[in-house]
């Protein structure tokens, strides 16, 4: 902290309860600002011994658990201490974090040690890495309900333009009204987002992300190929109901751009 000028990366820990989306957030300013800070990525490190205990422990009065949720904000988890499991609990820890998240990486550890260029400059939430999560977010799928009140992964693709008006609209209302009621009536509750969409008149592809109650829409370089456009978009929460969510998003954001 000596160190005069700028720093080259801030690495913060936050407490092994703490929700690193509410910390995350503070440092996930507007590239508008022009800020020398931004945030890289999210990295949640997990046990390998107690991890699953964790994950499935109950919480009263239907709270997230603190491990999911650190698992489901996360861009990167690091599967640490796995010379204290066998091949097949590893497995079964594997699994775990897969169906809370399904597009986090998963690095595996002992004593922590793994490769820094993994793990530094992740680049998680810049738009210059666009084509890069087009990639990614097709190889995703929606992950199967592995605990109790589990967060999940939910993720559909749409083909043609959207309307940015009618998209801010719908993401303002699931993350800031939680509007959407899966069938049970409990609130789709979306910890992260990500998403690559097309508006109409717009030759480059857009980025969509969030964190909590935080989202940001970015015009990536990449362009549209001719004529296929397919908007994909990845929601990590809880109670999340993908026929639901999946019918609202087209009624109100896609619908609406083919009207205009
Ligand atoms: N067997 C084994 N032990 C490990 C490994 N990594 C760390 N430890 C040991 O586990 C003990 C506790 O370390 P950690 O679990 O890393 O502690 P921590 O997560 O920093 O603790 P908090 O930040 O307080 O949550 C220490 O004695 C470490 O030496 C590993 O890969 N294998």
């Amino acid at each position: 902290m000596q160190k005069k000028g700028k720093f080259d990366y801030i690495l913060l820990e936050t407490t092994g309860l703490a929700d690193p989306g509410a910390v995350a957030s503070m440092f996930w300013v507007d590239a508008e600002l022009g800020s020398d800070i931004y945030l890289d990525g999210i990295v949640t490190v997990i046990d390998a011994k107690y991890g699953l205990k964790q994950l499935t422990e109950e919480k009263a009065d239907g709270l997230v658990n603190e491990a999911a949720r650190q698992i489901a904000v996360a861009d990167l988890t690091i599967i640490n201490k796995t010379d204290l499991v066998n091949e097949e609990e590893l497995a079964q820890i594997r699994e775990a974090v897969r169906s809370v998240n399904g597009l986090v990486k998963i690095l595996e550890s002992q004593k922590s040690r793994v490769d820094l260029s993994e793990v530094l400059d992740l680049h998680s939430f810049d738009s210059t890495n666009g084509a890069h999560l087009a990639e990614r977010l097709q190889l995703v799928k929606d992950s199967r309900p592995h605990l109790d009140k589990s967060i999940l992964t939910v993720t559909f693709e749409v083909a043609g333009d959207l309307c940015e008006d009618a998209l801010n609209i719908f993401i303002q209302e699931l993350l800031w009204e939680k509007m959407f009621k899966n069938k049970e009536g409990q609130p789709m509750t979306v910890i992260r987002l990500k998403g690559i969409v097309s508006f109409a008149g717009k030759a480059h592809q857009v980025m969509l992300q969030g964190v909590h109650e935080l989202y940001d829409l970015n015009e990536t370089p990449q362009l549209w190929e001719e004529n296929l456009r397919i908007n994909r978009l990845v929601f990590i929460g809880r109670n999340l109901d993908k026929n639901i969510l999946q019918e609202q998003f087209i009624s109100k954001v896609l619908e609406g751009a083919n009207a205009n």
